[in-house]
């Protein structure tokens, strides 16, 4: 019997507490949080921007700089696009922006301004619990024999956190139909939907978040054109309502959706470059 949104509540109550250990490398990437429903909403007036301040990158225990003081800003509830060629540095930066590595030196930030451009005096850390990242190629780190487990696979486990799993699963179903979701059912094998399906369940696992920065990892790749199609379309609806910023090498499918765009260059140097034509 297909398994609907209206059963997540008892579904999740079945969930075992332990992670199986051969999983925690896939976790990894299963990027979650759970910090939102104590936090008081920070993006409210006027408006924001996240702000990249001077950041360098180097790995610990090399010699080499991957970033050099990358700095940049990105406004609310627009789409920021970086290209630029392979081994520059991009995945790193947007490591550093999910917080799975700490910058060497420099602030990743939000900055809040008045409606007159001039900033508020204080800026807050960008908390990574805010952040929601696709990887590139996500389906090869499902890890559920169905879409509803991979879903809510990394979701609290303990006794205490039945509010938070009760608002993560209001959510789930609001994320769901946002990604064109619905009407599939959630007990079919996710490696059994197509390239771009799973795209979309990638897209769902991160927004049951409602995360206020959503960063995406050459989301086109690897996909045919009809599917490429449907994902530009995806990500033009979720821009109305999200913070995207994005790594590609698929400058023209992506170029309508783009409010600002960098180049990265070898070394790991950003700068400001509009889309080649
Ligand atoms: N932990 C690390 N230690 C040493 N070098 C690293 C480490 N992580 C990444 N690098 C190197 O840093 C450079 C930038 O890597 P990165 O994956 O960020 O590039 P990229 O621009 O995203 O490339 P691609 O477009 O191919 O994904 C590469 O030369 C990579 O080998």
């Amino acid at each position: 019997m297909a398994t609907s949104t209206s059963t997540i509540a008892s579904v999740i109550s079945r969930r075992p507490l332990l992670l199986p250990a051969h999983l925690s490398t896939k976790s990894r990437y299963r990027k979650l949080s759970f910090n939102r429903l104590h936090q008081s909403p920070t993006i409210s007036c006027d408006f924001s921007c996240f702000e990249v301040r001077d950041v360098s990158y180097r790995p610990p225990g090399t010699q080499l700089n991957i970033l050099n003081e990358v700095s940049f800003s990105l406004p609310e509830k627009s789409f920021g696009l970086i290209f630029g060629q392979s081994g520059s540095g991009k995945t790193t930066l947007l490591q550093l922006l999910a917080g799975l590595s700490e910058p060497t030196s420099g602030s990743i930030c939000i900055q809040r301004y008045r409606n007159d451009g001039n900033p508020y005096q204080s800026s807050e850390p960008l908390s990574p619990e805010r952040v929601g990242i696709v990887f590139q190629f996500p389906e090869r780190y499902f890890v559920a024999d169905t879409i509803i487990d991979e879903v809510i696979f990394g979701w609290p486990r303990k006794k205490g956190s039945l509010q938070l799993k009760e608002y993560l699963a209001l959510n789930l179903q609001k994320a769901v139909t946002w990604v064109g979701l619905n009407g599939i059912p959630f007990d079919k094998d996710p490696q059994s939907l197509s390239g771009g399906y799973k795209r979309r369940l990638a897209l769902a696992i991160q927004l049951v978040q409602v995360p206020d920065l959503l960063i995406l990892d050459e989301p086109l790749a690897g996909l045919d054109w009809k599917a490429r199609a449907d994902v530009v379309k995806l990500l033009k609806q979720l821009k109305k309502e999200l913070t995207l910023l994005v790594v590609s090498h698929d400058l023209k499918e992506l170029a309508a959706l783009v409010d600002h765009s960098w180049r990265m260059e070898m070394g790991g140097f950003l700068k400001e470059e509009l889309l080649p034509e």
